[in-house]
């Protein structure tokens, strides 16, 4: 689309090209069946970097991340992964490079408790990394501190995203992707949730970050980009999103 916006693209492509690319695509085309949803999507997020990926409902947002991450493939485009060629998967090989995905909706084992559920999780990182471990993540998310051996089906919606989140972390990824991780909880979890992002980016694991809520995700992120009907429309610092009310309305507002 020509009215992509590139702002500072100086200074933050300075930095990021500083970064080891952890995930990148390059002009991605996803469809299903005949609905051809993304049209040449070019996406790059570098080491310890913060994205948020926004837009509105049916964007294409989280079809670009299952795209990257062979969970659908996509008929045209590449997809690299610290340097990899990787497209259409397969999705635990991607996983073994130290990406770890929260979807939308929660992935936890119900018959298992808190504890077993992160346990079986654990692993160290792809360069030997064993920074979160289950201590850890306890005490980052001391609700569920609370409830160690319940069985993961037992938790609230909102406890079950912090174990997901947690499960992710047990892996020690590089890179974290949160899809609508705050969707549907109330508002004392959802603040509870974007306290442990600013946590996680602190860590240094590089984050993606899909959310409704704009404001949330340009302050706690240094870069975004900006999804139009499958085509990305802006990318660049999260600063110029939030100083520019009217790319907001015209994308982003409802
Ligand atoms: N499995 C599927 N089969 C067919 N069409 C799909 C499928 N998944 C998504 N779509 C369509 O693809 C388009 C992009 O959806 P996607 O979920 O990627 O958007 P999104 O930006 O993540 O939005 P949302 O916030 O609603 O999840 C939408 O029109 C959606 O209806």
């Amino acid at each position: 689309m020509s009215e992509t916006v590139s702002h500072n693209a100086a200074s933050s492509n300075a930095a990021s090209n500083a970064a080891e690319t952890l995930l990148e695509a390059r002009g991605l085309h996803t469809y299903y069946g005949s609905s051809h949803i993304l049209h040449g999507v070019d996406f790059r997020i570098g080491k310890g970097e913060t994205l948020g990926l926004m837009g509105r409902n049916g964007m294409g947002k989280t079809t670009l991340i299952r795209s990257m991450l062979g969970l659908v493939k996509p008929r045209g485009g590449e997809v690299r992964v610290r340097g990899h060629a990787m497209t259409g998967g397969p999705t635990h090989r991607i996983a073994r490079r130290g990406v770890a995905y929260v979807p939308e909706g929660r992935g936890i084992f119900p018959n298992l408790s808190v504890r077993e559920n992160l346990l079986m999780a654990a692993r160290p990182g792809v360069d030997g990394q064993c920074n979160w471990d289950y201590d850890r993540v306890m005490h980052t998310f001391p609700r569920l501190a609370e409830r160690i051996g319940h069985g993961g089906g037992q938790l609230s919606g909102g406890e079950q995203q912090m174990l997901t989140i947690g499960r992710a972390l047990m892996t020690n990824p590089d890179l974290l992707i949160l899809d609508e991780a705050t969707e549907g909880l109330a508002p004392l979890i959802v603040r509870e949730i974007w306290r442990v992002i600013r946590e996680i980016r602190d860590s240094g694991i590089a984050t993606v970050i899909v959310d409704k809520n704009h404001a949330a995700v340009t302050s706690v992120t240094d870069r975004s980009m900006i999804l139009v009907k499958g085509q990305v429309v802006f990318d660049g610092a999260s600063e110029a999103v939030r100083n520019n009310p009217e790319l907001i309305q015209r994308h982003l507002g409802v």
